[in-house]
């Protein structure tokens, strides 16, 4: 087990190269179980949660072959093999093995899914839409069986906006019978370069990217090439680490449109942003000023950058309030961030920053994926070493982070754990 120790205070300069959209990624791995013949994707991002799937795909039947960042899929020998255990408690996507599996074999077996812990993560909108389209959804001992004699299409309202239901309901239903309505579904990027790959491979769907998808359900879905887009979240983090810490930092392979909420907010605290066709430019700002954030559905700003942007705002000055409406108790790293000399208070769903309070060094552990990313954003711009525990979380979502960070100047670098430090942090 490693841990990642930075030397905070160095400034950033450079370029760094956006990687492949984790949450596209690990839809887009489960969508290809659908096709009958081959199918690319190019720019995967080397993280846990795509070779996890990988292997998923692999214990089914399916052939997969990885170059660099394509990945071929041949899915032609996959089965309707139960995955009750095991790979699928590692991350929250294997739920999409949920309608890739129904969509194609009627049947699915899968253990409820594993990922960051930010409070309840229920799925009930996704079974409520496999019902509605025929599926029998039974939980027993911590799994979930889908049994359909036949799927027919439907209309089904989202009671929440829900990233994942929308997509697992487009998955199960672009080879039922007739047509199936989503309505309030969610609006994401990644939902649209979802349904780009399945009708690619010959689905019929309308809408994505609207809060009103229609999907008329085909006989027949082939294999395809699709190049993945980039991953929003990962460059809103590099742009938060370079108004924290950068002297100028180009921010290269992203769509600056996926961004508005972030930039718009980083450019309310001061900080100056040039916007290009594919990139950013992030200018050093001697002063920033503390902005309050609430977190919404796309296209409001996302809860994934939440974290991250907490420690952002200790550099601040004033008072700021963070709201996640999303997940009211992602506030774990928190606790964290006060180790690290942070004045922050957490009231229901709000975290309250006073800012600026200079960061110091500090042992931390990060809970969750983007809690890590916000110890790092901290860690950058503490005095002296931050130690961060906890690395299989971000590992899950940021592709080459020791290496991107390195190349931006950043003094930072993994360490293998002591036994001691292993039994420390397994039992904190
Ligand atoms: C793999 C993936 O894409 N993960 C993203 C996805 O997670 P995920 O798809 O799990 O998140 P959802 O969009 O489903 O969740 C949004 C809200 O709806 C609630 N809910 C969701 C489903 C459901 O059946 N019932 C229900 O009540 C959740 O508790 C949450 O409060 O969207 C989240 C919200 O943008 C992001 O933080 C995650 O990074
Ligand atoms: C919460 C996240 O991921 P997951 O849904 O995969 O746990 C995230 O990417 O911030």
């Amino acid at each position: 087990m490693q841990k990642l120790l930075i030397e905070g205070g160095h400034l950033l300069n450079g370029k760094v190269r956006i990687s492949g959209a984790k949450n596209s990624a690990v839809a887009l791995l489960p969508a290809s179980i659908l096709a009958d013949s081959k199918v690319i994707i190019e720019g995967l991002p080397d993280i846990s949660d795509v070779e996890t799937l990988s292997c998923l795909l692999e214990e089914i039947g399916g052939t997969v072959g990885r170059k660099g960042q394509t990945v071929h899929i041949d899915p032609a020998e996959m089965t309707a093999m139960p995955l009750p255990n095991g790979r699928v408690k590692k991350l929250r996507a294997s739920y999409y093995f949920m309608g890739a599996m129904l969509g194609r074999f009627k049947e699915a077996v899968i253990g409820l899914p594993g990922g960051c812990y930010l409070g309840p993560r229920p799925i009930d909108q996704h079974i409520k839409g496999f019902e509605a389209l025929g599926a029998t959804v039974t939980n027993e001992q911590g799994a979930i069986y889908l049994r359909a004699k036949e799927l027919t299409g439907a209309r089904i309202y989202l009671d929440v906006v829900s990233v994942g239901a929308t997509i697992n309901i487009m998955l199960a239903a672009v080879k039922a019978k007739g047509r199936t309505v989503i309505e309030n579904a969610a609006r994401e990027p990644e939902i649209i370069d979802v349904a780009t790959l399945l009708t690619s491979m010959g689905a019929r769907i309308k809408g994505a990217g609207t809060d009103v998808i229609r999907i008329d359900g085909v006989e027949q879905l082939t294999g395809c090439m699709h190049t993945i887009i980039p991953d929003r979240i990962e460059a809103g983090t590099y742009t938060i680490m370079a108004a924290a810490q950068g002297e100028k930092v180009m921010i290269d392979n992203v769509i600056p449109q996926h961004l508005e909420p972030l930039l718009a907010k980083l450019r309310e605290m001061g900080v100056k942003i040039e916007e290009g066709e594919e990139q950013l430019l992030i200018h050093r700002s001697d002063k920033l000023k503390c902005v309050d954030i609430k977190t919404l559905v796309h296209p409001g700003f996302p809860t994934d950058l939440q974290q991250p942007f907490t420690s952002l705002m200790t550099k601040a000055e004033g008072t700021g309030v963070v709201t996640d409406t999303i997940y009211q108790a992602r506030f774990k790293h928190i606790d964290e961030l006060r180790r690290m000399n942070a004045q922050i208070k957490v009231e229901g769903s709000s975290a309250i920053i006073q800012g600026p309070t200079p960061l110091e060094g500090a042992k931390v552990k990060a809970s969750d994926l983007r809690a890590g990313a916000s110890l790092i954003v901290a860690g950058l711009m503490a005095n002296g070493i931050t130690e961060i525990t906890g690395l299989d979380h971000i590992d899950r979502g940021y592709a080459n982070i020791t290496e991107k960070l390195e190349n931006l100047g950043a003094k930072v670098w993994r360490e293998e754990m002591t036994e001691k430090e292993v039994q420390q942090f397994q039992n904190s």
